[in-house]
């Protein structure tokens, strides 16, 4: 399907940033695919991905990629993880430990309304570009290829906020590399998620969109 206007693949603008995009399959918290997900495919608007692409430029010098979790991410995907937040439950030792399901929106680690649905949100971690970097985080996205960030992608802990302490010396210097070069690229971190990070000047600072993620 045609984009709307302001909007691109990732991969027509950065090819070489690696893409590992969760909510299309069943390797996240949901352990289902999210609804609106149709292929697992990074789009952003097109200022978000110029500056993405501007950031692996930078981070490339050091034998090093981005890998994205998710990007532009569409409302009804937003509602539907609201609505499975709302069935409840208890806690998942792979991905919230110490939280209740019914409580993951209220403690910030899910949005009601999330930034993702403006286009401009990204998440995000380093990896090396030319092998494994067999970090093995306790919690998360267990299975992702990155650097060790102390927790993994979509751990929904404390341990995850992006001061927390303590933290392994490798792990605090990694979080400090990813936030210091997506700072440099103009992006903000969401303090509660190391992974997570908004455009500062983003094209879409107050509309969401709900267009399906799609291939073509
Ligand atoms: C669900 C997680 N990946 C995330 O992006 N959380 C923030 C709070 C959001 O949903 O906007
Ligand atoms: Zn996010």
């Amino acid at each position: 399907d045609p984009l709307p206007a302001g909007f691109v693949r990732l991969a027509d603008i950065a090819p070489s940033i690696r893409q590992d995009i969760r909510y299309a399959g069943t390797g996240n918290f949901l352990h289902r695919k999210v609804t609106g997900y149709d292929a697992p495919v990074c789009i952003l608007t097109l200022q978000a991905a110029q500056a993405l692409a501007g950031v692996q430029q930078a981070i490339a010098a050091r034998g090093l990629t981005l890998v994205v979790f998710d990007c532009y991410r569409p409302a009804r995907a937003v509602a539907d993880m609201g609505e499975w937040t709302r069935q409840g439950g208890p806690p998942d030792p792979q991905w919230y430990p110490r939280v209740r399901r019914g409580d993951l929106i209220a403690k910030g680690y899910v949005g009601e309304l999330s930034t993702h649905s403006r286009g401009s949100t990204v998440d995000v971690a380093i990896a090396r570009a030319d092998g494994p970097s067999v970090a093995k985080p306790a919690c998360g996205a267990i299975d992702a290829d990155t650097l060790d960030f102390g927790s993994g992608f979509d751990c929904f802990d404390p341990m995850s906020e992006t001061e927390y302490r303590p933290l392994g010396n490798e792990a605090a210097a990694n979080r400090r590399l990813l936030v210091e070069a997506m700072r440099a690229g103009g992006f903000k971190n969401y303090a509660r998620e190391w992974w997570h990070f908004t455009l500062g000047h983003e094209p879409f600072p107050t509309q969401r969109f709900d267009f399906p993620v799609s291939a073509e």
